[in-house]
């Protein structure tokens, strides 16, 4: 079943709109209010979301992209999946000023922002174990100028060059194999 399908069969029809989308201010009172309910929603959408990413990552890779960007808001949170990444990148900022930029722009109450900063993993935590870091108090030319060096950073990689490696000698093996089976047929 679509996760979508598995969200409207746990949480009801309250949680849509009059046009049947989701509504997702309605769904986020709920599972911000309520560890259960926020569980329930990760386990409804985290499989179908790492299943889409795989698959993106793949076609991108297949596409020659040099390296794959998944925003992931709860990479430490919710899973072992850093553990497979080539590198884990925390774009953080000061405590104050991720609380303003965060009512501008979704225009809560105070407390409901500092709410949803709380139910996540603190930046001070996430900074510990990221492999870099953007510092992003600053304005946004600060922040391209970094972004601009772990770019860099990354294409010249030699872990990528290693994946590269590895990945051609398991198709190598792969075709070996397949070939081999072929011909005993
Ligand atoms: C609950 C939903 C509908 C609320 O949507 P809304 O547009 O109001 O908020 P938005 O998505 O911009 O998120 C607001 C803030 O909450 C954080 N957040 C989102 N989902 C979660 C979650 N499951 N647990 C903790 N924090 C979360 C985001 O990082 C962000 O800081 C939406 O966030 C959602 O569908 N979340 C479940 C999917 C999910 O787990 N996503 C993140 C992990 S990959
Ligand atoms: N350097 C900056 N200067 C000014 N405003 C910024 C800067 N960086 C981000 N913002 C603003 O802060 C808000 C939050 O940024 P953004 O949506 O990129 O964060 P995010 O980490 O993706 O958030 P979430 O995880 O909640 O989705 C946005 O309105 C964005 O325009």
């Amino acid at each position: 079943m679509p996760a979508f399908k598995k969200i409207l069969a746990h949480f009801g029809p309250e949680i849509l709109q009059e046009d049947g989308q989701l509504n997702r201010e309605r769904l986020g009172q709920i599972i911000f209010s309520d560890k259960k309910q926020r569980k329930v929603l990760n386990s409804l959408t985290h499989p179908a979301i790492h299943r889409h990413m795989v698959w993106q990552v793949i076609k991108l890779f297949c596409q020659g992209h040099k390296y794959t960007i998944l925003d992931i808001p709860l990479l430490f949170e919710t899973s072992n999946l850093h553990k497979y990444l080539h590198s884990t990148v925390v774009v953080s900022c000061e405590e104050e000023t991720q609380l303003e930029r965060l009512i501008a722009r979704n225009h809560y109450e105070e407390d409901e922002a500092r709410n949803r900063i709380q139910v996540q993993m603190p930046l001070s935590k996430k900074i510990e174990l990221a492999d870099h870091i953007i510092e992003n108090s600053g304005d946004l030319q600060f922040t391209k100028e970094q972004v601009l060096v772990l770019h860099q950073r990354l294409c010249t990689s030699y872990k990528r060059f290693i994946f590269m490696v590895v990945l051609g000698i398991l198709v190598l093996l792969y075709a070996v194999f397949f070939i081999r089976n072929m011909l005993t047929i």
